[in-house]
């Protein structure tokens, strides 16, 4: 892959798909370097929020926008246009819909990055599959960004790690560079698949952890949880994508660990929610952010009817959501399975 990124000549020119808190968090990491970001976003009142004030008014709306380097707009086609990397930033659910208009021939020499930690729902496929059957973006111009790293951390530039993921290792070291800045870490791997599965993995247990917690369940049935819920995602990974992998990495365990027990973690508010009673509409409407786990849990299950791998922890989160089983059955289910 060639980019012109290093060559200290121009500016990196990159697109941003998304105007939630982990798009924010990037635009603001990305600006701490030579990018020049295009942001895309649907809101028309968020994007002039941001022209006037320097700020996105509906998340993350302490972190100041250097509008010389970061150009918002509501028109994708705009986005798209000249820049060299793509980053997509918004749920998986919604990916399709923030590229409509997108064709094959725009993503042409661009390179490809999901911060997505999501299934696209319906075709159950990850992001960076979907992306190279809807617009033939080759293995070799995809990666991902991984992770434990929550966007309001960054906001308040704590020291924080990514691992980015390529099946090409000087697309990974691109992307690496480009997000590596004063509080951000990076590391470049090859296991894209690998990560992105355990990426959606994580925001289902995530949901389990929330559910025991809003039950009442207390730290100790929580980290026995965990524990099983690696097993699981092992489990599950090596049958879909066998590889000789150490699951105990940040970009695998750190994720797991600081969606399971941080404050911030949207799949675990959504999950807590719901374990104190709340209906899935309710717990939606309370958070103005989206839980990938709620759709991811659905495409796992789905898929996992022909692996058949042994995941009672993704089933259980599927029958109290999809099924309206009750969170305490389930629960109680769950209780003599664990170790
Ligand atoms: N927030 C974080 O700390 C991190 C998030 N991620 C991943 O980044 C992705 C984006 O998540 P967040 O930025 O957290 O989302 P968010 O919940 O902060 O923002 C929601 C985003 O979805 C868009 N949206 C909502 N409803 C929509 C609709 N009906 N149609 C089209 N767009 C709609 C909003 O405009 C906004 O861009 C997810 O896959 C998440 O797993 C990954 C790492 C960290
Ligand atoms: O993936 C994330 C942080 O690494 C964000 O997801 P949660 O907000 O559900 O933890």
């Amino acid at each position: 892959m060639k980019t012109q990124h290093g060559t200290g000549q121009l500016p990196v020119r990159l697109t941003m798909v998304g105007g939630g808190s982990w798009a924010t968090a990037l635009v603001k990491i990305l600006s701490e370097n030579n990018v020049t970001v295009k942001w895309w976003m649907r809101s028309e009142a968020d994007a002039d929020h941001i022209k006037r004030y320097h700020h996105n008014k509906s998340y993350l709306s302490d972190v100041q926008i250097n509008t010389r380097k970061v150009r918002v707009c509501t028109r994708i086609r705009d986005a798209f246009r000249d820049s060299e990397y793509v980053i997509l930033a918004v749920p998986a659910a919604f990916v399709a819909d923030a590229l409509t208009g997108i064709n094959a021939s725009h993503f042409t020499d661009k390179c490809v990055i999901s911060a997505i930690k999501g299934m696209i729902p319906g075709a159950n496929q990850l992001v960076t599959d979907w992306v190279s059957d809807q617009y033939g973006v080759s293995a070799e111009r995809m990666s991902v960004i991984a992770g434990p790293c929550h966007a309001e951390e960054v906001a308040l530039e704590k020291q924080s790690y990514l691992t980015i993921a390529s099946q090409d290792p000087s697309c990974a070291e691109d992307v690496a560079a480009l997000l590596r800045c004063r509080f951000v870490q990076t590391t470049p791997v090859d296991d894209i698949y690998g990560i992105e599965y355990a990426a959606v993995m994580k925001n289902i247990i995530a949901l389990a952890c929330g559910i025991t917690h809003g039950l009442g369940y207390g730290d100790n049935f929580q980290a026995v949880l965990v524990s099983n819920a690696m097993q699981e995602i092992r489990r599950f990974v090596d049958a879909i994508y066998p590889k000789h992998r150490d699951l105990s990495g940040s970009a695998y365990l750190g994720d797991l660990l600081v969606t399971a027990y941080s404050p911030f973690s949207r799949n675990r508010t959504f999950g807590t929610l719901i374990g104190r009673g709340y209906t899935i509409q309710s717990a939606q409407a309370e958070m103005n952010m989206i839980a990938e786990g709620y759709y991811a849990v659905k495409s796992i299950y789905e898929i996992n009817r022909r692996c058949g791998v042994d995941m009672p922890i993704v089933d259980a989160v599927y029958k109290i959501l999809y099924d309206r089983a009750a969170p305490t059955g389930e629960m109680n289910g769950l209780k003599g399975l664990l170790k």
